[in-house]
């Protein structure tokens, strides 16, 4: 049939270059007004390399769901090379056995139910450590500091069996170090779309990874150090390095498995675990804010099934209904990963009429879904009310909201990610009344994006907490 090699309709491009002029600082809102002008399939080119942005629930289920199996590789990726061990990782693994090994591993052994629960008393102590420290000073503080602290810690306990600072790292800051990776591996590399100018590197982006990636090594490398020599020493959980290490030395892994690939699925879990929970709290945070009745409303619910003599426990989670509107409220207009992760097609496919050749780049635009007025009513309106009574959940089967994305590639971390943004936030909103500095009005609030694999707030949130609860 003819019509099989209709290409999506997009944008007239450059030649050789294509469409990267069309992208600013911000894709995901270019990629919005694009799509509404030439629909939810929409073709682009970068350099050689063919790609399709889906911005509709209909369109984003037929790449994550219809035709799902298609469209569950990563597209080349100069960054995962070169920082997570020729790709070996989770996140940016082409599909195949090893990537499905690797994923079942993570999923059963290191982000199931039980391993969760088991880290529970972890994210309590680190919780009250925030609470304590905030209750200290009482005075302006950089709250999106704070929440990417804790968030971090508990991330290092979980994943490493204990905390890492600044200190650690003798090159540069910890943290800082993580904001570049994710940085770099964000910014739209020439190298991933022009193989042969690629290896210029007139970006400077691969001198950067290297050094990146030398850091990383070494530092891994410290940690798997450490736990062998430390090995047999009783502990309070299993850290997810003890796990695979466990693995490893069984012998049962049914594929490869060596030092290299316990780092890159460290590195992997990191980076991911690191800054997502800690952007979605922050953007929960300055939406209410921004929205004192809000603000009040949750503080009430919380009040209500926890009280003003004790802090919040995971176990009140599944009764705080009007949060979990609130977290969707937030993942629905601040997709911590608005484009999720790009997919790639692994055989030519026919979409909507459209053909998709084989290995073009697949971006799923959930920022211009989450802002759609045909799919929400007043859709720029932070509203959780809106979800009340309404049966849409964060799994990936409402394709209106899939800020975790849905299916094969779908976010392992989901269960674990909404744990830790719930409980901060009912934290901080429970045992906090919170001002704006300055005599700054809610409505002043900046709520620009930084967009990156992760798009937090541009500038940090800064504010000025008074405890509430009766206990000290
Ligand atoms: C609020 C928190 C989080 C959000 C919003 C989030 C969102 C996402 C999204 C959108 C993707 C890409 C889906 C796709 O490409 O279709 C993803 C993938 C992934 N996430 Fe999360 N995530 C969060 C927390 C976590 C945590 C805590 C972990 C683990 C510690 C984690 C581990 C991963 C991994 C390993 C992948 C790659 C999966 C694959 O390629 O097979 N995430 N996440």
């Amino acid at each position: 049939r003819n019509n099989t090699k209709r290409l999506p309709p997009g944008p007239r491009g450059l030649p050789i270059l294509g469409h990267f002029h069309l992208l600013g600082k911000n894709p995901h809102v270019d990629l919005c007004h694009l799509a509404r002008k030439h629909g939810p399939v929409m073709g682009l080119r970068f350099g050689f390399v063919p790609a399709v942005v889906m911005s509709s629930p209909a369109a984003a289920e037929l790449v994550l769901k219809t035709h799902d199996l298609i469209f569950a590789s990563r597209p080349r990726n100069d960054a995962a090379r070169l920082i997570s061990y020729e790709q070996r990782n989770l996140v940016f693994g082409p599909y195949g056995a090893y990537w499905r090994n690797m994923r079942k591993l993570c999923t059963l052994q290191l982000l199931s139910a039980s391993k969760i629960n088991q880290f529970e008393p972890i994210r309590k102590a680190e919780v009250s450590l925030l609470v304590s420290s905030l209750k200290e000073g009482a005075d302006t503080v950089d709250l999106s500091a704070r929440i990417s602290t804790v968030t971090g810690d508990m991330n290092c306990l979980m994943i490493l069996g204990r905390k890492y600072s600044d200190r650690d790292l003798d090159v540069e800051g910890f943290k800082a170090l993580f904001t570049e990776t994710v940085e770099v591996t964000a910014q739209f590399n020439i190298a991933d779309y022009f193989p042969y100018i690629g290896n210029l590197d007139l970006q400077g982006l691969g001198r950067k990874m290297k050094r990146l990636s030398k850091v990383f090594d070494s530092f891994l490398e410290k940690i798997i150090d450490d736990h062998v020599r430390n090995k047999g020493e009783r502990k309070q959980s299993e850290d997810f390095v003890d796990t695979m290490m466990a693995i490893m030395e069984s012998g049962e892994a049914e594929f490869e498995f060596d030092r290299r690939h316990i780092k890159a699925v460290l590195l992997d879990l990191l980076v991911a675990g690191m800054d997502t929970s800690a952007t979605a709290i922050e953007w929960a945070m300055s939406e209410l804010m921004r929205h004192p009745e809000v603000m009040k409303k949750l503080q009430q619910e919380v009040e209500s099934v926890v009280g003003l003599d004790q802090m919040v426990e995971e176990s009140h989670l599944d009764k705080l209904d009007y949060l979990d509107s609130v977290v969707k409220e937030t993942l629905r207009l601040h997709p911590v990963a608005p484009l999720l992760i790009p997919h790639e097609s692994m055989e030519d496919c026919e979409l909507q009429g459209f053909h998709i050749p084989k290995k073009s780049r697949v971006m799923v635009n959930v920022w211009a879904m989450g802002r759609d007025p045909d799919i929400w009513a007043n859709a720029d309106d932070f509203t959780p009310e809106r979800f009340i009574g309404s049966d849409i959940e964060l799994r990936g089967r409402h394709f209106e909201l899939i800020p975790f994305g849905s299916g094969r590639r779908g976010c392992p971390g989901l269960q674990l990610g909404l744990t830790v943004v719930k409980l901060v936030v009912a934290q901080l909103v429970h045992c906090f009344d919170w001002k704006l500095p300055n005599g700054m009005k809610p409505g002043d609030i900046d709520m620009s994006e930084h967009f990156g694999v992760v798009t937090a707030r541009a500038k940090p949130l800064i504010a000025i907490p008074t405890y509430r609860l009766h206990v000290s």
